[in-house]
Protein backbone atom coordinates (compact mmCIF):
# COMPACT_ATOMS: atom_id res chain seq x y z
CA UNK A 1 0.00 0.00 0.00
CA UNK A 2 1.09 3.25 -0.90
CA UNK A 3 2.35 5.98 2.07
CA UNK A 4 0.00 8.70 2.80
CA UNK A 5 2.46 11.55 3.77
CA UNK A 6 1.51 15.23 3.69
CA UNK A 7 4.78 16.62 4.46
CA UNK A 8 8.09 15.29 3.77
CA UNK A 9 11.62 15.78 4.14
CA UNK A 10 13.82 14.93 0.77
CA UNK A 11 17.63 14.29 1.31
CA UNK A 12 19.90 13.75 -1.55
CA UNK A 13 23.51 12.77 -0.71
CA UNK A 14 26.83 14.10 -2.57
CA UNK A 15 26.84 10.29 -4.30
CA UNK A 16 23.73 10.48 -5.89
CA UNK A 17 24.32 14.05 -7.29
CA UNK A 18 28.35 13.34 -8.32
CA UNK A 19 29.61 11.56 -11.41
CA UNK A 20 32.59 8.59 -10.59
CA UNK A 21 35.15 12.23 -11.41
CA UNK A 22 33.76 14.31 -9.03
CA UNK A 23 31.38 16.29 -11.21
CA UNK A 24 27.77 16.86 -10.44
CA UNK A 25 25.26 14.50 -12.38
CA UNK A 26 23.17 16.99 -14.10
CA UNK A 27 20.56 14.06 -15.56
CA UNK A 28 20.19 12.95 -12.08
CA UNK A 29 19.69 16.08 -10.88
CA UNK A 30 16.91 16.72 -13.36
CA UNK A 31 15.13 13.53 -12.63
CA UNK A 32 14.82 14.38 -9.08
CA UNK A 33 13.58 17.21 -9.86
CA UNK A 34 10.98 16.26 -11.95
CA UNK A 35 9.80 13.44 -9.47
CA UNK A 36 9.92 15.94 -6.85
CA UNK A 37 7.45 18.06 -8.93
CA UNK A 38 5.15 15.12 -9.45
CA UNK A 39 5.06 14.38 -5.68
CA UNK A 40 4.41 18.26 -5.23
CA UNK A 41 1.44 18.10 -7.50
CA UNK A 42 -0.35 15.38 -5.55
CA UNK A 43 -0.41 18.49 -2.47
CA UNK A 44 2.64 16.70 -0.50
CA UNK A 45 4.75 19.64 1.05
CA UNK A 46 8.46 18.93 0.50
CA UNK A 47 11.60 20.05 1.66
CA UNK A 48 14.67 19.18 0.30
CA UNK A 49 18.06 18.92 2.01
CA UNK A 50 20.80 18.39 -0.56
CA UNK A 51 24.15 18.21 -0.24
CA UNK A 52 26.56 18.96 -3.69
CA UNK A 53 27.89 22.45 -2.83
CA UNK A 54 31.06 20.90 -2.84
CA UNK A 55 31.18 19.27 -5.78
CA UNK A 56 30.04 21.27 -7.65
CA UNK A 57 32.03 23.91 -6.22
CA UNK A 58 34.89 21.40 -7.50
CA UNK A 59 33.70 21.75 -11.22
CA UNK A 60 34.31 25.42 -11.23
CA UNK A 61 37.58 25.76 -10.28
CA UNK A 62 40.79 23.97 -10.40
CA UNK A 63 43.12 24.56 -7.47
CA UNK A 64 47.00 23.96 -6.66
CA UNK A 65 47.43 21.37 -3.57
CA UNK A 66 48.96 23.48 -1.79
CA UNK A 67 46.14 24.76 -0.03
CA UNK A 68 44.89 22.60 3.14
CA UNK A 69 41.30 20.45 3.57
CA UNK A 70 39.50 22.92 5.15
CA UNK A 71 40.12 25.93 3.08
CA UNK A 72 39.64 24.28 -0.34
CA UNK A 73 36.30 23.09 1.13
CA UNK A 74 35.24 26.54 1.96
CA UNK A 75 36.28 27.59 -1.41
CA UNK A 76 34.69 24.95 -3.61
CA UNK A 77 31.42 25.29 -1.00
CA UNK A 78 30.98 29.05 -1.65
CA UNK A 79 31.28 28.57 -5.29
CA UNK A 80 29.78 25.51 -5.76
CA UNK A 81 26.21 26.27 -3.25
CA UNK A 82 25.49 29.36 -6.31
CA UNK A 83 25.99 26.73 -8.79
CA UNK A 84 24.14 24.19 -7.03
CA UNK A 85 21.03 26.14 -6.27
CA UNK A 86 20.44 27.77 -9.53
CA UNK A 87 20.57 23.92 -10.95
CA UNK A 88 18.00 23.30 -8.93
CA UNK A 89 15.81 26.69 -9.20
CA UNK A 90 16.44 26.15 -13.36
CA UNK A 91 15.30 22.88 -12.78
CA UNK A 92 12.17 23.44 -10.36
CA UNK A 93 11.23 26.78 -12.93
CA UNK A 94 9.93 24.31 -16.04
CA UNK A 95 7.53 22.91 -13.72
CA UNK A 96 6.45 26.76 -12.37
CA UNK A 97 7.70 25.59 -8.88
CA UNK A 98 9.71 28.17 -6.71
CA UNK A 99 12.66 27.08 -4.46
CA UNK A 100 14.37 28.54 -2.03
CA UNK A 101 18.16 28.44 -0.20
CA UNK A 102 18.07 27.81 3.25
CA UNK A 103 21.59 27.35 4.62
CA UNK A 104 22.36 27.07 7.80
CA UNK A 105 24.75 26.20 10.91
CA UNK A 106 24.79 23.75 13.84
CA UNK A 107 24.73 27.13 16.08
CA UNK A 108 21.05 27.69 14.81
CA UNK A 109 20.10 24.45 16.63
CA UNK A 110 21.16 25.67 19.81
CA UNK A 111 19.34 28.08 20.71
CA UNK A 112 15.21 27.83 21.51
CA UNK A 113 14.66 31.32 20.12
CA UNK A 114 17.00 30.81 16.90
CA UNK A 115 15.82 27.12 16.76
CA UNK A 116 11.71 28.89 16.15
CA UNK A 117 12.74 31.48 13.97
CA UNK A 118 14.29 28.74 11.57
CA UNK A 119 11.62 26.76 12.18
CA UNK A 120 8.92 30.19 11.23
CA UNK A 121 10.89 30.51 7.80
CA UNK A 122 10.34 26.86 6.93
CA UNK A 123 7.00 27.21 7.77
CA UNK A 124 5.76 30.45 5.52
CA UNK A 125 8.37 29.59 2.62
CA UNK A 126 5.82 26.20 2.75
CA UNK A 127 2.81 27.46 3.17
CA UNK A 128 3.66 29.73 -0.27
CA UNK A 129 4.22 26.71 -1.91
CA UNK A 130 7.74 27.05 -2.27
CA UNK A 131 10.79 23.79 -1.94
CA UNK A 132 13.01 25.34 0.41
CA UNK A 133 16.78 23.63 -0.66
CA UNK A 134 18.16 23.29 2.84
CA UNK A 135 22.37 23.07 3.19
CA UNK A 136 24.94 23.33 5.78
CA UNK A 137 26.43 26.66 5.13
CA UNK A 138 29.95 25.17 5.10
CA UNK A 139 31.32 28.47 4.70
CA UNK A 140 31.58 29.11 8.26
CA UNK A 141 31.05 25.72 9.89
CA UNK A 142 34.22 24.13 9.72
CA UNK A 143 35.88 21.39 11.95
CA UNK A 144 33.81 21.00 15.34
CA UNK A 145 30.80 23.32 14.29
CA UNK A 146 29.93 21.23 11.96
CA UNK A 147 27.14 18.62 11.67
CA UNK A 148 28.10 15.24 11.37
CA UNK A 149 26.76 15.41 7.94
CA UNK A 150 23.33 16.61 6.23
CA UNK A 151 21.86 13.22 7.55
CA UNK A 152 21.96 14.47 11.25
CA UNK A 153 20.66 18.22 9.61
CA UNK A 154 18.15 16.37 7.33
CA UNK A 155 17.27 14.36 10.86
CA UNK A 156 17.18 17.67 12.55
CA UNK A 157 14.58 19.24 10.19
CA UNK A 158 12.01 16.44 10.00
CA UNK A 159 11.67 16.86 13.88
CA UNK A 160 11.23 20.78 13.68
CA UNK A 161 8.59 20.56 11.11
CA UNK A 162 6.82 17.70 12.12
CA UNK A 163 7.30 16.17 9.49
CA UNK A 164 5.61 12.72 8.40
CA UNK A 165 8.66 11.56 6.47
CA UNK A 166 12.16 11.48 5.81
CA UNK A 167 13.50 10.36 2.64
CA UNK A 168 17.44 9.61 2.61
CA UNK A 169 18.61 8.86 -0.71
CA UNK A 170 22.33 7.58 -0.77
CA UNK A 171 24.36 4.70 -3.27
CA UNK A 172 22.77 2.17 -2.25
CA UNK A 173 19.74 0.75 -2.08
CA UNK A 174 19.65 0.77 1.67
CA UNK A 175 20.93 -0.69 4.94
CA UNK A 176 22.24 -4.04 4.42
CA UNK A 177 22.75 -6.83 7.06
CA UNK A 178 26.77 -6.71 5.94
CA UNK A 179 29.14 -4.88 3.63
CA UNK A 180 27.12 -3.75 0.48
CA UNK A 181 30.03 -5.02 -1.96
CA UNK A 182 30.34 -8.49 -0.54
CA UNK A 183 28.13 -10.86 -2.35
CA UNK A 184 25.20 -12.21 -0.47
CA UNK A 185 24.37 -9.28 2.15
CA UNK A 186 20.77 -8.54 1.77
CA UNK A 187 18.95 -4.66 2.24
CA UNK A 188 17.09 -4.92 5.66
CA UNK A 189 13.46 -4.18 4.28
CA UNK A 190 12.03 -2.78 8.15
CA UNK A 191 13.50 -1.29 11.43
CA UNK A 192 11.14 -1.46 14.63
CA UNK A 193 10.85 -2.00 17.93
CA UNK A 194 13.61 -1.93 20.54
CA UNK A 195 16.99 0.30 19.24
CA UNK A 196 19.26 -1.77 17.52
CA UNK A 197 23.10 -1.39 17.68
CA UNK A 198 23.90 -0.77 14.01
CA UNK A 199 27.62 -0.95 14.34
CA UNK A 200 27.93 -4.63 14.22
CA UNK A 201 27.29 -4.71 10.95
CA UNK A 202 27.52 -1.43 8.99
CA UNK A 203 30.83 -0.25 8.90
CA UNK A 204 31.93 3.65 9.74
CA UNK A 205 33.74 4.02 6.53
CA UNK A 206 31.93 6.16 3.91
CA UNK A 207 31.76 5.85 0.13
CA UNK A 208 33.62 8.44 -1.74
CA UNK A 209 32.41 12.16 -1.92
CA UNK A 210 30.27 11.56 1.48
CA UNK A 211 31.26 12.83 4.59
CA UNK A 212 29.27 10.80 7.58
CA UNK A 213 28.85 7.27 6.23
CA UNK A 214 25.49 4.63 6.56
CA UNK A 215 26.63 4.82 10.72
CA UNK A 216 25.57 7.79 11.09
CA UNK A 217 22.96 7.54 8.83
CA UNK A 218 21.29 4.36 10.56
CA UNK A 219 21.48 5.93 14.24
CA UNK A 220 19.90 9.43 12.42
CA UNK A 221 17.08 7.13 11.22
CA UNK A 222 16.64 4.87 14.47
CA UNK A 223 16.26 8.22 16.77
CA UNK A 224 14.29 10.23 14.02
CA UNK A 225 11.93 7.43 13.97
CA UNK A 226 11.82 6.84 17.85
CA UNK A 227 10.34 10.54 17.93
CA UNK A 228 7.41 9.35 15.57
CA UNK A 229 8.93 10.38 12.12
CA UNK A 230 9.05 7.06 9.66
CA UNK A 231 12.47 7.17 7.50
CA UNK A 232 13.03 5.28 4.15
CA UNK A 233 16.83 5.14 2.94
CA UNK A 234 16.66 4.70 -0.26
CA UNK A 235 18.73 4.46 -3.71
CA UNK A 236 18.75 7.75 -5.38
CA UNK A 237 20.66 6.98 -8.31
CA UNK A 238 17.43 4.56 -9.45
CA UNK A 239 15.36 5.42 -11.90
CA UNK A 240 11.60 6.78 -10.81
CA UNK A 241 13.06 6.14 -6.62
CA UNK A 242 10.68 8.67 -4.99
CA UNK A 243 7.56 7.88 -6.76
CA UNK A 244 8.62 4.52 -6.16
CA UNK A 245 9.36 4.38 -2.44
CA UNK A 246 6.38 6.23 -1.77
CA UNK A 247 4.12 3.91 -3.72
CA UNK A 248 5.57 1.34 -1.63
CA UNK A 249 7.18 -0.34 -4.92
CA UNK A 250 10.49 -0.73 -4.18
CA UNK A 251 13.16 -2.88 -2.01
CA UNK A 252 14.58 -0.41 0.10
CA UNK A 253 15.02 0.29 4.32
CA UNK A 254 12.02 1.54 5.99
CA UNK A 255 12.39 2.91 9.87
CA UNK A 256 9.04 1.94 11.30
CA UNK A 257 8.07 5.45 13.20
CA UNK A 258 7.18 5.40 16.70
CA UNK A 259 4.59 6.97 19.00
CA UNK A 260 4.50 10.50 18.21
CA UNK A 261 6.40 12.77 20.53
CA UNK A 262 5.79 16.64 21.67
CA UNK A 263 7.63 19.03 19.21
CA UNK A 264 9.06 20.27 22.53
CA UNK A 265 10.60 16.76 23.24
CA UNK A 266 11.66 16.90 19.36
CA UNK A 267 14.16 19.82 19.98
CA UNK A 268 15.11 18.64 23.36
CA UNK A 269 16.07 14.89 21.57
CA UNK A 270 18.33 16.88 19.12
CA UNK A 271 19.03 19.90 21.89
CA UNK A 272 21.46 16.67 23.59
CA UNK A 273 25.49 17.90 22.07
CA UNK A 274 24.81 21.54 23.41
CA UNK A 275 23.91 19.79 27.33
CA UNK A 276 26.23 21.61 29.59
CA UNK A 277 24.61 19.88 32.66
CA UNK A 278 25.03 15.97 33.70
CA UNK A 279 22.98 14.39 35.94
CA UNK A 280 23.56 10.80 37.39
CA UNK A 281 20.42 8.57 38.47
CA UNK A 282 20.04 5.58 40.78
CA UNK A 283 19.10 2.27 39.11
CA UNK A 284 15.76 2.81 40.61
CA UNK A 285 15.41 6.45 38.75
CA UNK A 286 16.30 4.49 35.65
CA UNK A 287 13.64 2.03 36.34
CA UNK A 288 10.79 4.66 36.67
CA UNK A 289 11.67 6.65 33.52
CA UNK A 290 11.97 3.90 31.42
CA UNK A 291 8.74 2.24 32.67
CA UNK A 292 5.62 1.77 30.50
CA UNK A 293 4.18 4.90 33.12
CA UNK A 294 5.31 8.60 32.18
CA UNK A 295 7.27 9.61 34.83
CA UNK A 296 9.33 12.97 36.20
CA UNK A 297 12.45 12.91 37.39
CA UNK A 298 12.60 13.36 41.44
CA UNK A 299 15.51 14.52 43.40
CA UNK A 300 15.17 11.48 45.35
CA UNK A 301 16.55 9.26 42.76
CA UNK A 302 19.47 11.19 41.97
CA UNK A 303 22.76 9.92 43.53
CA UNK A 304 25.27 12.92 41.56
CA UNK A 305 25.80 16.01 40.01
CA UNK A 306 28.57 15.49 37.41
CA UNK A 307 28.22 19.01 36.26
CA UNK A 308 26.39 22.19 37.09
CA UNK A 309 23.62 23.25 35.40
CA UNK A 310 21.15 26.53 35.39
CA UNK A 311 17.40 26.27 35.70
CA UNK A 312 16.03 26.04 32.05
CA UNK A 313 19.10 24.17 30.93
CA UNK A 314 19.08 20.75 29.02
CA UNK A 315 20.84 17.89 31.27
CA UNK A 316 22.49 15.20 30.08
CA UNK A 317 21.42 11.99 32.63
CA UNK A 318 23.27 9.15 33.05
CA UNK A 319 23.15 5.96 34.89
CA UNK A 320 25.13 4.31 37.99
CA UNK A 321 27.24 3.06 35.02
CA UNK A 322 27.64 6.42 33.80
CA UNK A 323 25.42 5.35 30.10
CA UNK A 324 23.06 8.12 28.76
CA UNK A 325 19.95 7.36 29.19
CA UNK A 326 18.20 10.95 28.26
CA UNK A 327 17.44 13.99 28.82
CA UNK A 328 15.99 16.81 30.05
CA UNK A 329 15.00 20.61 30.26
CA UNK A 330 16.00 21.43 34.27
CA UNK A 331 13.35 23.14 36.62
CA UNK A 332 15.47 24.57 38.74
CA UNK A 333 19.32 25.04 38.66
CA UNK A 334 22.27 22.91 40.00
CA UNK A 335 22.78 24.27 43.06
CA UNK A 336 19.51 23.91 44.77
CA UNK A 337 19.02 19.81 42.93
CA UNK A 338 22.50 19.48 45.33
CA UNK A 339 20.40 20.33 47.86
CA UNK A 340 17.75 18.78 47.56
CA UNK A 341 19.93 15.45 46.12
CA UNK A 342 18.01 12.03 47.86
CA UNK A 343 15.64 13.61 49.34
CA UNK A 344 11.79 12.64 49.37
CA UNK A 345 8.80 14.99 48.19
CA UNK A 346 10.65 17.08 46.53
CA UNK A 347 9.50 18.93 43.30
CA UNK A 348 10.78 17.14 39.91
CA UNK A 349 14.09 17.87 38.78
CA UNK A 350 12.87 17.10 34.90
CA UNK A 351 9.30 17.20 34.77
CA UNK A 352 7.94 14.39 31.85
CA UNK A 353 6.73 16.81 29.52
CA UNK A 354 10.51 17.94 29.51
CA UNK A 355 12.11 14.60 29.42
CA UNK A 356 13.48 12.59 26.09
CA UNK A 357 14.72 9.18 27.06
CA UNK A 358 16.96 7.35 25.21
CA UNK A 359 16.86 3.89 26.21
N1 LIG B 1 25.85 -2.24 6.03
C1 LIG B 1 25.86 -1.25 5.11
N2 LIG B 1 24.77 -1.04 4.36
C2 LIG B 1 24.74 -0.06 3.43
N3 LIG B 1 25.77 0.76 3.14
C3 LIG B 1 26.91 0.61 3.84
C4 LIG B 1 27.00 -0.40 4.86
N4 LIG B 1 28.24 -0.30 5.40
C5 LIG B 1 28.87 0.70 4.75
N5 LIG B 1 28.09 1.26 3.80
C6 LIG B 1 28.50 2.37 2.89
O1 LIG B 1 27.83 3.61 3.19
C7 LIG B 1 27.77 4.40 1.97
C8 LIG B 1 26.69 5.49 2.02
O2 LIG B 1 26.98 6.52 2.97
P1 LIG B 1 27.64 7.95 2.55
O3 LIG B 1 28.98 7.71 1.99
O4 LIG B 1 27.55 8.83 3.72
O5 LIG B 1 26.70 8.45 1.36
P2 LIG B 1 25.83 9.78 1.10
O6 LIG B 1 26.63 10.64 0.21
O7 LIG B 1 24.60 9.27 0.41
O8 LIG B 1 25.49 10.45 2.40
C9 LIG B 1 27.51 3.37 0.90
O9 LIG B 1 28.04 3.76 -0.35
C10 LIG B 1 28.15 2.08 1.42
O10 LIG B 1 29.34 1.76 0.73
N1 LIG C 1 27.34 20.34 2.84
C1 LIG C 1 28.17 19.47 2.01
C2 LIG C 1 27.72 18.02 2.09
C3 LIG C 1 28.16 17.32 3.35
C4 LIG C 1 27.52 15.94 3.52
O1 LIG C 1 27.02 15.63 4.59
O2 LIG C 1 27.53 15.12 2.46
P1 LIG C 1 26.72 13.73 2.38
O3 LIG C 1 27.31 12.74 3.38
O4 LIG C 1 26.92 13.25 0.99
O5 LIG C 1 25.28 14.01 2.63
C5 LIG C 1 28.03 19.89 0.54
O6 LIG C 1 27.02 20.49 0.17
O7 LIG C 1 28.93 19.58 -0.23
Amino acid sequence: MAYNYQRIIIKIGSNVLTQKDGLPDHNRINHLVEQIAKIKKKGIEVVLVSSGAVASGRSLITISEKFDSIATRQLFASIGQVKLINTYAQQFEKYNILCSQVLVTKEDFRDRLHYLNMKNCLKILLQHHVIPVVNENDVVSVTELMFTDNDELAGLIASMLNAQALIVLTNVDGIFDGNPDIEGAKVIEEVSGKPIDFSTFVSTGHSQFGRGGMITKSNMAQKTAQLGIAVHIANGTKENILVDVLDNKVAHTYFVPNRSASGKKKWIAHAGNFAKGIVQVNEGAKAALTSAKASSLLPVGVINIISAFKKGEIIKLVDETGKPIGLGIAEYGSDKAAEMMGQKNQKALIHYDYLYLEC
